[in-house]
Protein backbone atom coordinates (compact mmCIF):
# COMPACT_ATOMS: atom_id res chain seq x y z
CA UNK A 1 0.00 0.00 0.00
CA UNK A 2 0.92 3.44 -0.36
CA UNK A 3 2.41 5.21 2.56
CA UNK A 4 0.72 8.35 3.44
CA UNK A 5 3.49 11.07 2.62
CA UNK A 6 4.19 13.50 5.00
CA UNK A 7 6.44 16.47 5.49
CA UNK A 8 10.11 16.62 6.20
CA UNK A 9 11.88 14.76 8.92
CA UNK A 10 13.93 17.99 10.09
CA UNK A 11 13.07 19.34 13.58
CA UNK A 12 9.91 20.93 14.56
CA UNK A 13 11.47 24.64 15.63
CA UNK A 14 13.92 24.68 12.02
CA UNK A 15 10.70 22.92 10.16
CA UNK A 16 8.04 26.00 11.41
CA UNK A 17 10.91 28.72 10.65
CA UNK A 18 12.31 26.93 7.30
CA UNK A 19 8.56 26.80 6.19
CA UNK A 20 7.27 30.49 6.91
CA UNK A 21 10.62 30.75 4.59
CA UNK A 22 9.61 28.20 1.50
CA UNK A 23 6.33 29.75 1.48
CA UNK A 24 7.88 33.12 0.82
CA UNK A 25 10.11 32.35 -1.73
CA UNK A 26 7.26 30.05 -3.56
CA UNK A 27 5.28 33.12 -3.85
CA UNK A 28 8.54 35.19 -4.81
CA UNK A 29 9.01 32.21 -7.79
CA UNK A 30 5.24 32.05 -8.39
CA UNK A 31 5.20 35.92 -9.42
CA UNK A 32 8.56 35.78 -11.50
CA UNK A 33 7.55 33.76 -13.05
CA UNK A 34 4.31 36.02 -13.61
CA UNK A 35 6.51 39.13 -14.72
CA UNK A 36 9.83 37.24 -17.04
CA UNK A 37 7.55 34.77 -18.38
CA UNK A 38 8.51 31.23 -18.74
CA UNK A 39 11.75 30.38 -20.50
CA UNK A 40 14.08 32.69 -21.30
CA UNK A 41 16.03 33.22 -17.83
CA UNK A 42 13.32 31.94 -15.94
CA UNK A 43 14.52 29.08 -13.38
CA UNK A 44 12.19 28.48 -10.62
CA UNK A 45 14.85 26.67 -8.93
CA UNK A 46 16.90 30.08 -8.03
CA UNK A 47 14.29 31.78 -5.91
CA UNK A 48 14.08 29.14 -3.93
CA UNK A 49 17.88 29.59 -3.51
CA UNK A 50 17.51 32.58 -2.30
CA UNK A 51 19.11 33.62 1.15
CA UNK A 52 17.10 36.44 2.89
CA UNK A 53 18.93 39.49 3.71
CA UNK A 54 16.27 40.79 6.21
CA UNK A 55 13.23 39.53 8.53
CA UNK A 56 11.34 37.79 7.21
CA UNK A 57 8.32 39.27 8.10
CA UNK A 58 9.96 42.09 6.48
CA UNK A 59 10.30 40.94 3.15
CA UNK A 60 6.98 39.17 2.96
CA UNK A 61 5.38 42.62 3.80
CA UNK A 62 7.36 44.49 1.10
CA UNK A 63 6.38 41.64 -1.77
CA UNK A 64 4.56 43.57 -4.12
CA UNK A 65 1.05 42.42 -4.68
CA UNK A 66 0.21 39.28 -7.06
CA UNK A 67 -2.05 41.10 -9.04
CA UNK A 68 -0.96 43.36 -11.36
CA UNK A 69 2.37 41.48 -10.54
CA UNK A 70 5.56 43.92 -10.40
CA UNK A 71 7.55 44.97 -13.32
CA UNK A 72 10.99 43.83 -14.21
CA UNK A 73 12.62 47.02 -12.65
CA UNK A 74 10.02 46.02 -9.19
CA UNK A 75 10.77 42.78 -9.36
CA UNK A 76 14.84 43.32 -9.47
CA UNK A 77 14.59 45.96 -6.96
CA UNK A 78 12.49 44.16 -4.24
CA UNK A 79 15.10 40.79 -4.53
CA UNK A 80 18.15 43.02 -4.43
CA UNK A 81 16.65 44.63 -1.10
CA UNK A 82 15.75 41.47 0.81
CA UNK A 83 17.78 38.51 -0.50
CA UNK A 84 21.46 38.23 -1.11
CA UNK A 85 22.75 36.55 -4.71
CA UNK A 86 21.61 32.52 -4.84
CA UNK A 87 24.57 30.88 -3.75
CA UNK A 88 25.89 33.45 -2.08
CA UNK A 89 26.10 31.73 1.48
CA UNK A 90 28.20 29.29 -0.18
CA UNK A 91 31.70 31.19 0.21
CA UNK A 92 35.22 30.10 -1.70
CA UNK A 93 37.41 27.57 -0.44
CA UNK A 94 40.63 27.32 -1.03
CA UNK A 95 41.24 23.30 -0.68
CA UNK A 96 44.76 22.99 1.42
CA UNK A 97 45.02 19.47 -0.32
CA UNK A 98 44.81 20.98 -3.84
CA UNK A 99 48.06 20.72 -5.89
CA UNK A 100 48.62 22.01 -9.39
CA UNK A 101 50.26 18.86 -10.12
CA UNK A 102 50.34 16.32 -7.51
CA UNK A 103 53.22 13.89 -6.81
CA UNK A 104 52.03 10.22 -8.46
CA UNK A 105 49.21 11.94 -10.89
CA UNK A 106 47.87 9.72 -13.46
CA UNK A 107 50.95 8.17 -13.54
CA UNK A 108 49.83 6.00 -17.10
CA UNK A 109 48.43 8.99 -18.89
CA UNK A 110 51.53 9.55 -21.34
CA UNK A 111 49.67 11.42 -23.96
CA UNK A 112 50.90 15.22 -23.47
CA UNK A 113 47.39 16.48 -24.92
CA UNK A 114 45.44 13.85 -22.48
CA UNK A 115 47.78 14.75 -19.72
CA UNK A 116 47.02 18.79 -20.04
CA UNK A 117 43.93 18.13 -20.59
CA UNK A 118 43.52 16.17 -17.36
CA UNK A 119 45.38 18.58 -15.10
CA UNK A 120 42.52 21.10 -16.18
CA UNK A 121 40.05 18.74 -15.34
CA UNK A 122 41.69 18.13 -11.97
CA UNK A 123 41.66 22.50 -11.77
CA UNK A 124 38.37 22.43 -11.73
CA UNK A 125 38.21 21.38 -8.38
CA UNK A 126 39.33 24.81 -6.80
CA UNK A 127 36.28 25.99 -8.80
CA UNK A 128 34.09 23.70 -7.58
CA UNK A 129 34.80 23.91 -3.65
CA UNK A 130 32.81 25.75 -1.20
CA UNK A 131 32.25 26.09 2.78
CA UNK A 132 28.81 26.96 3.80
CA UNK A 133 28.94 30.48 4.95
CA UNK A 134 29.04 30.58 9.17
CA UNK A 135 25.85 32.81 9.33
CA UNK A 136 23.76 29.82 7.83
CA UNK A 137 24.01 27.86 11.10
CA UNK A 138 24.15 31.49 12.89
CA UNK A 139 20.49 32.21 11.21
CA UNK A 140 19.07 28.78 9.51
CA UNK A 141 15.62 30.32 9.20
CA UNK A 142 17.17 32.92 6.48
CA UNK A 143 18.23 29.86 4.57
CA UNK A 144 17.25 27.30 2.41
CA UNK A 145 20.71 26.09 2.35
CA UNK A 146 21.65 23.68 5.47
CA UNK A 147 24.81 24.29 7.12
CA UNK A 148 27.41 21.38 6.98
CA UNK A 149 30.62 21.34 9.04
CA UNK A 150 33.11 20.49 6.16
CA UNK A 151 34.46 21.68 2.80
CA UNK A 152 32.23 20.46 0.22
CA UNK A 153 32.16 20.09 -3.91
CA UNK A 154 29.65 21.26 -5.34
CA UNK A 155 28.67 20.08 -8.92
CA UNK A 156 28.43 23.52 -10.85
CA UNK A 157 25.85 25.66 -12.46
CA UNK A 158 22.08 26.37 -10.82
CA UNK A 159 23.42 23.17 -8.79
CA UNK A 160 25.00 25.29 -5.90
CA UNK A 161 24.36 22.21 -3.29
CA UNK A 162 25.91 19.15 -2.14
CA UNK A 163 24.08 16.05 -3.97
CA UNK A 164 24.21 13.06 -2.45
CA UNK A 165 24.51 10.34 -5.27
CA UNK A 166 26.97 12.82 -7.59
CA UNK A 167 29.42 13.30 -4.34
CA UNK A 168 30.26 9.70 -5.08
CA UNK A 169 31.84 10.33 -8.51
CA UNK A 170 33.01 13.64 -6.79
CA UNK A 171 35.17 11.15 -4.41
CA UNK A 172 36.42 9.02 -6.89
CA UNK A 173 38.05 11.94 -8.87
CA UNK A 174 39.29 13.62 -5.96
CA UNK A 175 40.86 10.73 -4.73
CA UNK A 176 42.48 10.55 -7.84
CA UNK A 177 43.53 13.69 -7.48
CA UNK A 178 44.81 12.87 -3.88
CA UNK A 179 42.48 15.06 -2.45
CA UNK A 180 41.84 12.45 0.74
CA UNK A 181 40.90 15.32 2.98
CA UNK A 182 38.36 17.22 0.94
CA UNK A 183 36.90 13.31 -0.23
CA UNK A 184 36.70 12.83 3.90
CA UNK A 185 35.00 16.46 4.55
CA UNK A 186 32.35 15.62 1.92
CA UNK A 187 31.73 11.77 3.22
CA UNK A 188 31.46 13.36 7.10
CA UNK A 189 29.17 16.16 5.85
CA UNK A 190 27.07 13.51 4.56
CA UNK A 191 27.06 11.59 7.79
CA UNK A 192 26.17 15.14 9.90
CA UNK A 193 23.38 14.53 7.54
CA UNK A 194 22.12 11.17 8.63
CA UNK A 195 22.79 12.05 12.25
CA UNK A 196 20.11 15.20 11.52
CA UNK A 197 17.75 13.52 9.64
CA UNK A 198 18.00 9.60 9.61
CA UNK A 199 19.29 9.96 5.75
CA UNK A 200 20.78 11.33 3.55
CA UNK A 201 18.73 13.83 2.01
CA UNK A 202 18.81 14.57 -2.25
CA UNK A 203 20.73 17.66 -1.80
CA UNK A 204 21.81 19.96 1.47
CA UNK A 205 18.92 22.33 1.13
CA UNK A 206 15.55 22.34 3.29
CA UNK A 207 13.93 21.48 0.56
CA UNK A 208 15.59 18.36 -0.57
CA UNK A 209 14.64 16.75 2.94
CA UNK A 210 11.64 15.03 2.15
CA UNK A 211 13.78 12.10 -0.17
CA UNK A 212 17.07 10.68 -0.47
CA UNK A 213 18.79 9.92 -3.69
CA UNK A 214 20.70 6.00 -5.07
CA UNK A 215 22.64 5.40 -1.47
CA UNK A 216 26.11 5.41 -1.93
CA UNK A 217 27.13 6.41 1.13
CA UNK A 218 28.80 3.09 2.27
CA UNK A 219 30.78 2.95 -1.74
CA UNK A 220 31.88 6.88 -0.31
CA UNK A 221 33.48 5.25 2.46
CA UNK A 222 34.95 2.18 0.76
CA UNK A 223 36.97 4.31 -1.77
CA UNK A 224 38.44 6.44 0.72
CA UNK A 225 39.40 3.60 3.11
CA UNK A 226 40.91 2.01 0.20
CA UNK A 227 43.05 4.84 -0.58
CA UNK A 228 43.85 5.80 2.91
CA UNK A 229 43.61 2.89 5.37
CA UNK A 230 42.05 5.11 7.60
CA UNK A 231 40.35 3.24 10.22
CA UNK A 232 39.06 5.77 12.19
CA UNK A 233 37.37 7.45 9.74
CA UNK A 234 35.40 4.34 9.09
CA UNK A 235 34.85 4.20 12.84
CA UNK A 236 33.49 7.53 12.38
CA UNK A 237 31.12 6.56 9.94
CA UNK A 238 29.64 3.36 10.68
CA UNK A 239 26.70 4.40 13.00
CA UNK A 240 25.47 6.27 10.26
CA UNK A 241 26.06 3.66 7.56
CA UNK A 242 23.75 1.46 10.04
CA UNK A 243 20.97 3.74 10.46
CA UNK A 244 21.10 4.68 6.42
CA UNK A 245 20.12 1.00 6.11
CA UNK A 246 17.53 0.86 8.29
CA UNK A 247 15.90 3.98 6.39
CA UNK A 248 16.06 1.81 3.01
CA UNK A 249 14.36 -1.33 5.02
CA UNK A 250 11.64 1.15 6.29
CA UNK A 251 8.05 0.67 5.16
CA UNK A 252 8.12 3.03 2.62
CA UNK A 253 11.05 1.30 0.66
CA UNK A 254 10.53 -2.37 1.23
CA UNK A 255 8.43 -4.55 -0.14
CA UNK A 256 7.65 -8.12 0.27
CA UNK A 257 7.28 -10.56 -3.04
CA UNK A 258 6.80 -14.31 -2.93
CA UNK A 259 8.39 -15.84 -6.13
CA UNK A 260 7.04 -19.24 -8.38
CA UNK A 261 8.41 -21.34 -5.94
CA UNK A 262 6.60 -19.62 -3.00
CA UNK A 263 9.46 -18.00 -1.67
CA UNK A 264 9.40 -14.23 -0.35
CA UNK A 265 11.66 -11.89 -0.59
CA UNK A 266 12.61 -8.39 0.16
CA UNK A 267 13.40 -5.55 -2.61
CA UNK A 268 13.53 -2.09 -2.57
CA UNK A 269 11.73 1.30 -4.27
CA UNK A 270 12.06 4.69 -4.27
CA UNK A 271 8.98 6.46 -1.99
CA UNK A 272 9.29 10.01 -0.94
CA UNK A 273 8.04 11.86 2.01
CA UNK A 274 5.80 14.75 -0.13
CA UNK A 275 2.72 15.29 -1.75
CA UNK A 276 3.53 18.61 -3.01
CA UNK A 277 5.01 20.40 -6.00
CA UNK A 278 8.93 20.37 -5.40
CA UNK A 279 9.79 23.96 -4.55
CA UNK A 280 12.89 23.84 -6.78
CA UNK A 281 10.41 23.40 -9.40
CA UNK A 282 7.23 24.08 -8.14
CA UNK A 283 5.82 25.94 -11.21
CA UNK A 284 6.61 23.09 -13.41
CA UNK A 285 4.62 20.73 -11.71
CA UNK A 286 1.87 22.97 -11.32
CA UNK A 287 1.68 23.63 -14.79
CA UNK A 288 1.76 19.52 -15.46
CA UNK A 289 -0.95 18.91 -12.39
CA UNK A 290 -3.19 21.43 -14.05
CA UNK A 291 -4.21 18.49 -16.55
CA UNK A 292 -5.66 16.93 -13.64
CA UNK A 293 -9.20 17.82 -11.83
CA UNK A 294 -9.02 16.29 -8.35
CA UNK A 295 -6.78 17.59 -5.84
CA UNK A 296 -6.43 13.86 -4.54
CA UNK A 297 -5.10 12.92 -7.98
CA UNK A 298 -3.15 16.13 -8.40
CA UNK A 299 -1.28 15.07 -4.57
CA UNK A 300 -0.50 11.35 -5.70
CA UNK A 301 1.25 12.84 -9.23
CA UNK A 302 3.03 15.21 -6.80
CA UNK A 303 4.27 12.32 -4.79
CA UNK A 304 5.19 10.27 -7.90
CA UNK A 305 7.60 13.39 -9.29
CA UNK A 306 9.01 13.17 -5.88
CA UNK A 307 9.99 10.13 -5.58
CA UNK A 308 11.22 9.78 -9.02
CA UNK A 309 13.36 12.63 -8.04
CA UNK A 310 14.91 10.39 -5.28
CA UNK A 311 15.80 7.73 -8.15
CA UNK A 312 18.40 10.06 -9.89
CA UNK A 313 16.62 9.68 -12.91
CA UNK A 314 14.53 12.52 -13.24
CA UNK A 315 12.90 11.96 -15.26
CA UNK A 316 12.41 8.71 -17.91
CA UNK A 317 10.26 6.83 -19.72
CA UNK A 318 11.22 4.02 -17.41
CA UNK A 319 9.09 5.55 -14.91
CA UNK A 320 6.31 6.31 -16.90
CA UNK A 321 3.45 4.16 -17.66
CA UNK A 322 3.22 6.08 -21.18
CA UNK A 323 6.12 7.25 -22.30
CA UNK A 324 4.99 10.13 -23.90
CA UNK A 325 3.13 11.59 -20.72
CA UNK A 326 4.26 12.30 -17.48
CA UNK A 327 1.61 12.17 -15.60
CA UNK A 328 1.98 8.44 -15.77
CA UNK A 329 4.45 8.93 -13.59
CA UNK A 330 4.30 5.54 -11.55
CA UNK A 331 7.80 4.94 -9.52
CA UNK A 332 6.53 3.61 -6.57
CA UNK A 333 4.83 1.37 -8.11
CA UNK A 334 8.57 0.16 -9.66
CA UNK A 335 11.49 -2.36 -7.62
CA UNK A 336 14.22 -0.77 -9.53
CA UNK A 337 17.48 -2.56 -10.62
CA UNK A 338 19.61 -0.12 -9.75
CA UNK A 339 18.49 0.91 -6.21
CA UNK A 340 18.88 -2.54 -5.08
CA UNK A 341 22.27 -3.20 -6.67
CA UNK A 342 23.25 -0.26 -4.40
CA UNK A 343 21.51 -1.36 -1.10
CA UNK A 344 23.03 -5.28 -1.48
CA UNK A 345 26.56 -3.03 -2.09
CA UNK A 346 25.71 -0.94 1.18
CA UNK A 347 25.16 -4.32 2.84
CA UNK A 348 28.45 -5.98 1.38
CA UNK A 349 30.07 -2.95 2.87
CA UNK A 350 28.86 -2.70 5.93
CA UNK A 351 29.44 -6.43 6.69
CA UNK A 352 33.55 -5.49 5.53
CA UNK A 353 33.51 -2.94 7.86
CA UNK A 354 31.63 -4.39 10.83
CA UNK A 355 34.54 -7.01 10.56
CA UNK A 356 37.39 -4.68 10.57
CA UNK A 357 36.12 -2.75 13.46
CA UNK A 358 35.91 -6.24 15.26
CA UNK A 359 31.64 -6.22 15.19
CA UNK A 360 31.75 -10.27 13.99
CA UNK A 361 27.63 -10.20 14.72
CA UNK A 362 26.71 -7.22 13.26
CA UNK A 363 28.89 -8.26 9.89
CA UNK A 364 27.82 -11.86 9.74
CA UNK A 365 23.91 -10.09 9.80
CA UNK A 366 24.81 -8.06 7.25
CA UNK A 367 26.60 -10.86 4.79
CA UNK A 368 23.44 -12.69 5.56
CA UNK A 369 21.39 -9.67 4.46
CA UNK A 370 23.51 -9.22 1.09
CA UNK A 371 22.95 -13.09 0.60
CA UNK A 372 19.47 -12.76 0.67
CA UNK A 373 19.26 -9.75 -1.70
CA UNK A 374 21.44 -11.17 -3.90
CA UNK A 375 18.89 -14.26 -3.97
CA UNK A 376 15.98 -11.53 -4.75
CA UNK A 377 17.47 -9.83 -7.21
CA UNK A 378 18.32 -13.31 -8.97
CA UNK A 379 14.32 -14.41 -8.38
CA UNK A 380 12.40 -11.13 -9.07
CA UNK A 381 14.89 -9.05 -11.53
CA UNK A 382 17.15 -11.32 -13.67
CA UNK A 383 15.14 -12.57 -17.14
CA UNK A 384 17.46 -15.19 -18.41
CA UNK A 385 15.96 -14.92 -21.87
CA UNK A 386 17.21 -11.21 -22.42
CA UNK A 387 19.99 -11.73 -19.78
CA UNK A 388 18.84 -8.76 -18.37
CA UNK A 389 17.84 -7.60 -14.94
CA UNK A 390 14.81 -6.24 -15.75
CA UNK A 391 12.68 -3.62 -13.20
CA UNK A 392 9.41 -5.02 -11.61
CA UNK A 393 5.96 -3.12 -11.78
CA UNK A 394 4.27 -4.09 -8.62
CA UNK A 395 0.44 -3.72 -9.57
CA UNK A 396 -2.07 -0.99 -8.87
CA UNK A 397 -4.67 -2.70 -8.13
CA UNK A 398 -3.83 -4.50 -4.75
CA UNK A 399 -2.97 -7.64 -5.62
CA UNK A 400 -1.29 -8.11 -2.26
CA UNK A 401 -2.09 -10.33 0.67
CA UNK A 402 -0.62 -9.35 3.79
CA UNK A 403 1.65 -7.31 2.34
CA UNK A 404 2.77 -9.87 0.01
CA UNK A 405 3.06 -9.56 -3.43
CA UNK A 406 2.65 -12.56 -6.10
CA UNK A 407 5.68 -12.53 -8.68
CA UNK A 408 4.42 -12.70 -12.32
CA UNK A 409 7.12 -12.39 -15.09
CA UNK A 410 4.50 -10.35 -17.65
CA UNK A 411 5.49 -7.59 -14.65
CA UNK A 412 9.17 -7.13 -15.47
CA UNK A 413 9.50 -4.33 -17.57
CA UNK A 414 11.22 -5.55 -20.79
CA UNK A 415 12.09 -2.33 -22.06
CA UNK A 416 15.95 -1.60 -22.36
CA UNK A 417 17.65 0.96 -20.35
CA UNK A 418 21.28 1.16 -19.23
CA UNK A 419 19.66 0.47 -15.86
CA UNK A 420 19.11 -3.45 -16.50
CA UNK A 421 22.78 -3.70 -16.58
CA UNK A 422 23.82 -2.00 -13.25
CA UNK A 423 24.35 -4.84 -11.74
CA UNK A 424 27.47 -5.54 -13.35
CA UNK A 425 29.22 -2.92 -11.32
CA UNK A 426 28.93 -5.56 -8.56
CA UNK A 427 31.67 -7.46 -10.08
CA UNK A 428 34.17 -5.26 -9.12
CA UNK A 429 33.95 -5.74 -5.69
CA UNK A 430 33.72 -9.74 -5.54
CA UNK A 431 33.75 -11.37 -1.88
CA UNK A 432 36.60 -12.79 -1.69
CA UNK A 433 36.66 -14.46 -5.25
CA UNK A 434 33.40 -14.86 -5.63
CA UNK A 435 31.76 -12.03 -7.92
CA UNK A 436 28.28 -11.17 -8.28
CA UNK A 437 27.59 -12.48 -12.10
CA UNK A 438 30.42 -15.80 -12.48
CA UNK A 439 32.23 -15.16 -15.62
CA UNK A 440 29.71 -17.09 -17.86
CA UNK A 441 26.74 -14.92 -16.94
CA UNK A 442 28.82 -11.78 -17.48
CA UNK A 443 29.79 -12.85 -21.01
CA UNK A 444 25.99 -13.10 -21.60
CA UNK A 445 25.18 -9.85 -20.32
CA UNK A 446 27.60 -8.52 -21.91
CA UNK A 447 26.61 -9.60 -24.91
CA UNK A 448 22.98 -8.51 -24.68
CA UNK A 449 24.56 -5.12 -23.54
CA UNK A 450 26.86 -5.59 -27.32
CA UNK A 451 23.35 -6.45 -28.87
CA UNK A 452 20.76 -3.65 -26.58
CA UNK A 453 21.34 -0.47 -28.93
CA UNK A 454 22.77 1.37 -26.15
CA UNK A 455 26.12 1.32 -27.24
CA UNK A 456 26.68 4.58 -29.58
CA UNK A 457 29.09 6.50 -30.65
CA UNK A 458 30.07 8.52 -27.81
CA UNK A 459 28.94 6.32 -24.70
CA UNK A 460 26.42 4.57 -23.44
CA UNK A 461 22.45 5.82 -23.86
CA UNK A 462 20.39 6.16 -21.02
CA UNK A 463 17.54 4.17 -23.51
CA UNK A 464 16.33 3.78 -26.97
CA UNK A 465 13.38 6.24 -26.72
CA UNK A 466 13.63 9.96 -27.35
CA UNK A 467 10.80 11.46 -24.83
CA UNK A 468 12.61 14.55 -24.52
CA UNK A 469 13.28 13.43 -20.90
CA UNK A 470 16.60 14.32 -19.90
CA UNK A 471 17.28 10.22 -18.58
CA UNK A 472 16.40 8.91 -21.70
CA UNK A 473 17.75 8.86 -25.39
CA UNK A 474 19.98 10.59 -26.84
CA UNK A 475 21.75 11.46 -23.23
CA UNK A 476 24.59 9.20 -21.84
CA UNK A 477 25.03 9.97 -18.07
CA UNK A 478 28.74 10.00 -16.57
CA UNK A 479 27.61 7.96 -13.47
CA UNK A 480 25.60 4.95 -15.76
CA UNK A 481 29.10 5.11 -17.62
CA UNK A 482 30.97 4.66 -15.03
CA UNK A 483 29.01 1.83 -12.98
CA UNK A 484 28.88 -0.25 -16.52
CA UNK A 485 32.53 0.01 -17.51
CA UNK A 486 33.64 -0.48 -13.68
CA UNK A 487 32.00 -3.85 -13.96
CA UNK A 488 33.30 -4.96 -17.29
CA UNK A 489 36.88 -4.21 -16.44
CA UNK A 490 36.18 -6.66 -13.95
CA UNK A 491 34.44 -9.37 -15.24
CA UNK A 492 37.40 -11.11 -16.24
CA UNK A 493 36.67 -11.53 -20.03
CA UNK A 494 39.65 -10.31 -22.37
CA UNK A 495 36.50 -8.96 -24.50
CA UNK A 496 34.87 -7.50 -21.58
CA UNK A 497 37.96 -5.69 -20.55
CA UNK A 498 38.09 -4.22 -24.30
CA UNK A 499 35.05 -2.94 -24.38
CA UNK A 500 35.48 -1.55 -20.85
CA UNK A 501 38.23 0.45 -22.47
CA UNK A 502 36.34 0.84 -25.83
CA UNK A 503 33.23 2.48 -23.55
CA UNK A 504 36.05 4.97 -21.69
CA UNK A 505 37.63 5.99 -24.61
CA UNK A 506 34.80 7.27 -26.47
CA UNK A 507 33.10 9.08 -23.41
CA UNK A 508 36.74 10.59 -22.53
CA UNK A 509 36.99 11.50 -26.02
CA UNK A 510 33.65 13.24 -26.04
CA UNK A 511 33.97 15.15 -23.07
CA UNK A 512 37.65 16.28 -24.36
CA UNK A 513 35.90 17.60 -27.29
CA UNK A 514 32.99 19.50 -25.96
CA UNK A 515 35.57 20.84 -23.54
CA UNK A 516 37.73 22.07 -26.35
CA UNK A 517 34.32 23.31 -28.51
CA UNK A 518 32.67 25.05 -24.99
CA UNK A 519 35.22 25.62 -22.39
CA UNK A 520 33.63 23.72 -20.29
CA UNK A 521 32.63 20.55 -18.69
CA UNK A 522 28.93 19.37 -18.92
CA UNK A 523 26.32 17.15 -16.83
CA UNK A 524 25.43 15.07 -19.82
CA UNK A 525 26.13 13.96 -22.78
CA UNK A 526 24.68 13.23 -26.43
CA UNK A 527 26.05 10.36 -27.39
CA UNK A 528 24.78 9.90 -30.66
CA UNK A 529 28.46 11.67 -32.27
CA UNK A 530 31.76 12.64 -30.28
CA UNK A 531 31.27 16.45 -28.67
CA UNK A 532 27.62 17.03 -28.51
CA UNK A 533 26.49 18.00 -24.96
CA UNK A 534 23.26 16.74 -23.68
CA UNK A 535 19.72 18.55 -23.48
CA UNK A 536 16.28 17.68 -23.05
CA UNK A 537 14.32 17.87 -19.62
CA UNK A 538 12.98 20.72 -17.70
CA UNK A 539 16.07 23.05 -17.23
CA UNK A 540 18.92 24.54 -19.40
CA UNK A 541 22.05 22.45 -19.83
CA UNK A 542 24.33 22.65 -17.10
CA UNK A 543 28.41 23.05 -17.02
CA UNK A 544 31.11 22.83 -14.11
CA UNK A 545 30.36 19.55 -13.50
CA UNK A 546 31.03 17.59 -10.55
CA UNK A 547 30.69 13.86 -11.19
CA UNK A 548 31.91 14.43 -15.09
CA UNK A 549 34.92 15.72 -14.01
CA UNK A 550 35.34 12.73 -11.26
CA UNK A 551 34.34 10.26 -14.50
CA UNK A 552 36.83 11.62 -16.84
CA UNK A 553 39.75 11.17 -14.11
CA UNK A 554 38.65 7.89 -12.74
CA UNK A 555 38.59 6.39 -16.34
CA UNK A 556 42.19 8.32 -16.72
CA UNK A 557 43.49 6.35 -13.58
CA UNK A 558 42.21 2.99 -14.42
CA UNK A 559 42.88 2.93 -18.37
CA UNK A 560 45.75 5.25 -18.89
CA UNK A 561 46.29 6.97 -21.87
CA UNK A 562 49.18 5.84 -24.50
CA UNK A 563 51.48 8.49 -25.75
CA UNK A 564 49.93 7.92 -29.38
CA UNK A 565 46.57 7.43 -28.70
CA UNK A 566 44.27 9.88 -30.38
CA UNK A 567 42.35 12.30 -28.22
CA UNK A 568 40.15 14.02 -30.67
CA UNK A 569 36.98 12.24 -32.28
CA UNK A 570 37.62 9.77 -34.75
CA UNK A 571 37.20 11.29 -37.88
CA UNK A 572 33.94 9.97 -40.05
CA UNK A 573 33.89 6.48 -41.39
CA UNK A 574 36.91 5.69 -39.33
CA UNK A 575 36.72 2.14 -37.71
CA UNK A 576 33.79 1.52 -34.92
CA UNK A 577 34.84 -1.75 -32.78
CA UNK A 578 32.43 -4.59 -33.42
CA UNK A 579 29.10 -4.70 -31.05
CA UNK A 580 28.45 -0.98 -31.32
CA UNK A 581 27.08 1.12 -33.24
CA UNK A 582 28.69 4.21 -35.10
CA UNK A 583 25.79 6.63 -34.26
O1 LIG B 1 15.89 20.88 -10.25
C1 LIG B 1 15.40 19.69 -10.77
C2 LIG B 1 16.07 18.45 -10.18
O2 LIG B 1 17.48 18.63 -10.24
C3 LIG B 1 18.30 17.63 -9.66
O3 LIG B 1 18.41 16.50 -10.52
C4 LIG B 1 19.43 16.48 -11.48
O4 LIG B 1 20.67 17.01 -11.02
C5 LIG B 1 21.27 16.34 -9.89
C6 LIG B 1 22.57 17.04 -9.61
O5 LIG B 1 23.52 16.80 -10.62
C7 LIG B 1 21.45 14.85 -10.16
O6 LIG B 1 21.83 14.21 -8.97
C8 LIG B 1 20.15 14.22 -10.67
O7 LIG B 1 20.43 12.90 -11.06
C9 LIG B 1 19.66 15.03 -11.87
O8 LIG B 1 18.51 14.45 -12.42
C10 LIG B 1 17.79 17.18 -8.28
O9 LIG B 1 18.51 16.06 -7.81
C11 LIG B 1 16.32 16.87 -8.30
O10 LIG B 1 15.87 16.46 -7.04
C12 LIG B 1 15.61 18.15 -8.75
O11 LIG B 1 14.22 18.00 -8.66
Amino acid sequence: SQMAPTTAAAGSDDEASSSALLALLLRVQTEALGTLGPGGDFDPKMYVDLPLATDERAAAAALPPASPGPSREELASYLARYFGEPGSDLVEADPPDFEAEPRGFLPRVESPAARAWALQVHALWKELARRVAPGVAARPERHTLLPLPGRVVVPGSRFREVYYWDSYWVIRGLLVSKMYDTAKDIVLNLVYMVEKYGFVPNGARSYYTNRSQPPLLSSMVLEVYGATGDVEFVRRAFPSLLKEHSFWMSEIHNVAIKDSHGQVHNLSRYQARWNKPRPESATIDEELASKINSIADKEKLYHQIASTAESGWDFSSRWMRNSTDMTTLATTYILPVDLNTFIFKMERDIAVFAKLLGENATSEKFLEASKARHIAIDSVLWNSEMEQWLDYWLPTDGDCQKGVYNWKSESQNRKIFASNFIPLWLNAYPSGSVQFADAAKSERVMASLQNSGLLCAAGIATSLTNTSQQWDFPNGWPPVQHLIAEGLLHSGSEEATRLAEDIATRWVRTNYATHKATSAMHEKYDVEACGKFGGGGEYKPQTGFGWSNGVVLSFLEDFGWPEHKEIDCPRRGEVVLAGTQSG
